[in-house]
């Protein structure tokens, strides 16, 4: 398989000036699942990375305790009961785009919810699926949803448990191709430095990032610029997770110019100002 270079190019092609006669339900309703009680920071960096990425509608469903969080760090977005199966069904109807994983854990609740999720979308959704939830799939040996376009975003470690290959067998690209496809995945984006994407005909490399980003919620961060991507750039949905992927490590990048480490929220800050800079083509 041929590996390509992802390159700048794929920020101009997808990030384009919003229609003067738009409003908020036209880019995006996304849905981010996830934030048990230890984990609640996972789904507050993705739930304000959706914002700050363009998502039209943000609602994070999440456990209780981070009702107050939530609210005083990402105003925007909105709040919902994780243990509320009535309201959930509903708003994934509603929704476009569903994110789930980030700080979901492993319990029996976590379980619970990938299932009721798997089972609820149909083919108009947009479904991301990140983190624990892709450990409660290896872990119950959960398979992804036909129906809809169905974006996973494992770690090495995380691609290990679902796919079967171990680490050392990770840089057979034919292998993860194949596996991508068993596993009815559509797009593969397997994070490590120099993230590859998996998807029909197309295999993508990111030479861009670092070290700099190797922090707790970095992964989290990409998880919500991707749900606000491709909720509100609907032409290609492989090519906005692309742009995303893009976006989350070059920023990065220019941060880490001044920055030893860079702090994953920062970049779900500065996410708006970058997408700015690239519409006017600076
Ligand atoms: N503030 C918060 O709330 C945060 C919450 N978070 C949430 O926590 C949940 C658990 O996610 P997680 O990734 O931390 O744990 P898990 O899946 O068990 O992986 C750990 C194991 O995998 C390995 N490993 C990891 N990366 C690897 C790599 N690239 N390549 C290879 N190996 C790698 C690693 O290896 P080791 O460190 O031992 O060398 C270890 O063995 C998830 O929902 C996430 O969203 C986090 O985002 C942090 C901030
Ligand atoms: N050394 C590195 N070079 C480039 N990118 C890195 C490096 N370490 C981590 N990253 C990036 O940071 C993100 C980490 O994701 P993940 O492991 O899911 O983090 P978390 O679950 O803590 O949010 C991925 O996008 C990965 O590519
Ligand atoms: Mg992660």
């Amino acid at each position: 398989m041929a590996i390509n270079e992802l390159k700048s190019d794929i920020l101009h092609e997808v990030i384009l000036r919003r229609p003067d006669d738009s409003h908020k339900g036209d880019f995006g309703r996304v849905l981010l699942i996830g934030g048990s009680m230890q984990y609640g920071g996972a789904i507050l960096m993705a739930g304000q990375a959706s914002v700050g990425a363009g998502a039209g509608l943000t609602t994070v469903a999440t456990d209780k305790v981070n009702l107050t969080a939530l609210h005083t760090r990402t105003p925007e977005a909105m709040f919902l009961d994780w243990r509320d199966d009535d309201q959930l069904l509903t708003n994934i109807e509603k929704s476009d785009v569903i994110v789930i994983g980030p700080g979901l854990g492993v319990d029996q609740q976590a379980l619970h919810l990938v299932k009721l999720v798997f089972k609820a979308v149909t083919n108009k959704h947009i479904l991301v699926v990140d983190g624990s939830a892709l450990t409660v799939m290896a872990d119950n040996h959960l398979t992804f949803p036909r129906s809809a376009f169905t974006i996973a975003t494992p770690h090495q470690m995380e691609w290990a448990r679902l796919s079967g290959i171990q680490l050392n067998y990770q840089t057979e690209h034919q292998l993860n191709e194949v596996q991508r496809q068993i596993l009815n995945l559509d797009v593969l984006v397997l994070k490590q430095h120099h993230t590859l994407i998996y998807a029909e005909n197309v295999l993508h490399q990111l030479m861009i990032g670092g070290a700099y980003q190797a922090t707790g919620g970095m992964g989290d961060v990409l998880a919500g610029i991707i749900g606000g991507f491709v909720g509100q750039f609907k032409q290609n949905h492989l090519k906005a997770t692309e742009a995303a992927v893009y976006a989350h490590s070059i920023i990065a990048q220019e941060m880490a110019v001044h920055s030893y480490v860079v702090k994953p929220s920062f970049i779900a800050d500065a996410i708006s100002n970058y997408m700015s800079r690239i519409q006017s083509n600076l």
